[in-house]
């Protein structure tokens, strides 16, 4: 990651005259007209070394020709993204602003495959083994409860990347999960969320794990605060905490000062950013609910996808193909926003997870070098599963006035086949059909032939015409196992590098202002005189409910 502006690299230049010359002509029709070859030019099948996860990304219904693809791949390459992505793997220190490596790769670095010189990094398999014994112990109801009861609850403290990858690989991989085991996830300070949590806990069977990489964070620490205070009124003694508290942090100090004991602290490095820690001691519900060999799996899954992005060529490579597209869209189309849909229920939150992933890392306006950017940067990731979406949204992205790119994902095996697979028949049915409605739409001829006598009424006929060419990927997996999901994962964690890369931004910081700001207003919150140093806006709400609070 040079710190380059994206505007500097000819590709760039190239992208915007083939957009000014023939965007016009990029009709999906047309070019599906024009080229019976179209599919298999543009799509590409991932299959991992061991034959156990194969995803297929079929490209083809994007507003590309031959031109366009190999000048976006040349853009790659200007961009410095193999450059990058090698110093990533080497552990070299591309995140400037905080001066640290990089690294989720090594906490999935199954086989030490790759060599990497960073303090910690041989750490790794220490803590694992420490993760494993411990969530073996819970599991088989060795370790046990101030009461003599084995662990049958477990409650994720944590916000932001240390909430947001447990909650959803344990929601994806359900059928993979302990039956009898219940996880709960506790993120907003909102007492709301831990009172409902822990009114259905029993603090004799409860397992609170606080999930902080800083050991700071408000949220967190007062969720963490309120749960000891919870169980303490039924175990009254705070030796018990030690048996039914324990904390993933990289601040072993505030940690212990928080009273949990030193054997019950995971530990992980200042190098694994919130957002891509999932892997780390983060993952530790994620591990007790599926179990240490699952978790492995997951890893493995994970580790295979690095060595694609890793050792493929970029225009066969997975994260770097839908990098591009999402440049081509949101740069030369002015597209905002990129829908993720999973066909999958169990993917519920995968849309939910990619915000943070992707809104955080690439949501920057200057580059490394301090200069602010002249194009668009990161955009907005939203979606939902289908086929709800559909029944929501869609209609924007079919006849709204918006380019909304989307990746429609789905397995083609379901976990649950139930009445003879008619379930997962419908629900493909509508993952092929939505991306074809959206790339060839309806023509106002086509109409007029459904409409019958009916289609003089010109306001109903235009109503009922799709435009189409709206662009889409297609990816379908074999299965939601834990390799395949640990894949998927790392395919668009490394999507959203090569697209920082390119725009020459620091994908892996994050400069917090709103959280600053709270606690100078926390401490004003009681009097109306220390209201001090705000607008008036911020003044007068206070003010008011202060008044009635
Ligand atoms: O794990 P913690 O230190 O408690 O941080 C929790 C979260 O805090 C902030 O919101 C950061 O922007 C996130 O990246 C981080 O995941």
């Amino acid at each position: 990651m040079s710190g380059k502006l994206a505007t500097d690299y000819p590709a760039w230049t190239k992208l915007q005259e083939l957009y000014d010359k023939d965007h016009t002509k990029l009709v999906l029709k047309d070019l599906f007209d024009a080229d019976p070859e179209r599919f298999s030019k543009f799509s590409r099948a991932y299959d991992s070394p061991q034959n156990d996860v194969h995803i297929l990304l079929d490209f083809s219904k994007n507003l590309i020709n031959d031109e366009v693809f190999s000048t976006l791949i040349q853009l790659a390459k200007e961009g410095g993204v193999e450059t990058a992505r090698d110093e990533m793997f080497a552990g070299k220190h591309i995140n400037t602003s905080e001066d640290r490596a990089v690294l989720h790769v090594a906490l999935r670095n199954v086989g030490n495959e790759f060599k990497i010189n960073e303090a910690g990094a041989d750490e790794v398999q220490g803590v694992l083994d420490h993760m494993t014994d411990f969530a073996n112990k819970v599991r088989s109801g060795e370790w046990k409860g101030y009461t003599g009861k084995p662990i049958d609850t477990i409650v994720n403290i944590g916000i932001g990347g240390s909430d947001l990858g447990p909650v959803m690989v344990t929601e994806a991989l359900k059928p993979y999960g302990k039956k009898g085991l219940k996880c709960h996830f506790v993120s907003n300070v909102d007492g709301t969320h831990i009172a409902e949590v822990t009114g259905e806990c029993n603090p004799e069977t409860t397992l609170f794990i606080v999930a902080s990489k800083t050991f700071t964070t408000q949220e967190t620490i007062t969720n963490a605060e309120s749960a000891r205070e919870w169980f303490l009124k039924s175990a009254g003694d705070k030796s018990h905490v030690a048996k039914h508290f324990v904390a993933l942090s990289t601040n072993t100090k505030a940690v212990t000062d928080f009273g949990i004991s030193s054997q019950n602290i995971f530990e992980f490095w200042d190098w694994v950013g919130g957002r891509y820690s999932l892997w780390s001691a983060i993952g530790l519900s994620i591990m007790l609910y599926i179990g240490p060999d699952n978790f492995q799996e997951l890893l493995a899954g994970a580790h295979e996808m690095d060595k694609h992005f890793l050792e493929t060529k970029l225009e066969d490579n997975l994260p770097v193909i839908l990098g591009l597209l999402g440049i081509w869209y949101n740069d030369y189309y002015g597209a905002q926003t990129h829908a993720l849909l999973p066909y999958d229920q169990y993917m519920h939150k995968f849309a939910d997870y990619f915000q943070q992933g992707d809104m955080e890392s690439n949501g920057k306006f200057v580059t490394k070098d301090g200069r602010r950017v002249s194009y668009q940067t990161g955009p907005i990731i939203w979606g939902q599963s289908g086929t709800n979406g559909q029944h929501a949204f869609y209609q924007l992205i079919h006849q709204g006035t918006k380019l909304i790119p989307a990746d429609f994902l789905a397995p083609i095996e379901t976990q649950n086949p139930i009445r003879g697979g008619l379930h997962h028949k419908i629900l493909l049915s509508n993952f092929f059909a939505q991306p074809e409605a959206l790339a060839f739409g309806k023509t106002e001829e086509q109409v007029r032939e459904e409409l019958g006598a009916q289609a003089e009424n010109e306001a109903l006929r235009k109503s009922k015409v799709f435009e189409g060419n709206r662009p889409t990927n297609s990816i379908l997996f074999q299965k939601l196992t834990p390799r395949t999901l640990g894949s998927l994962i790392v395919m668009y964690e490394h999507k959203i590098f090569v697209q920082g890369c390119i725009w020459g931004i620091n994908s892996f910081d994050q400069m917090g202002l709103g959280k600053v700001l709270a606690k100078r207003i926390l401490g004003q919150l009681d009097d109306s005189s220390k209201v001090v140093d705000h607008d008036s806006s911020t003044t007068g709400l206070i003010k008011h409910y202060i008044s009635r609070a």
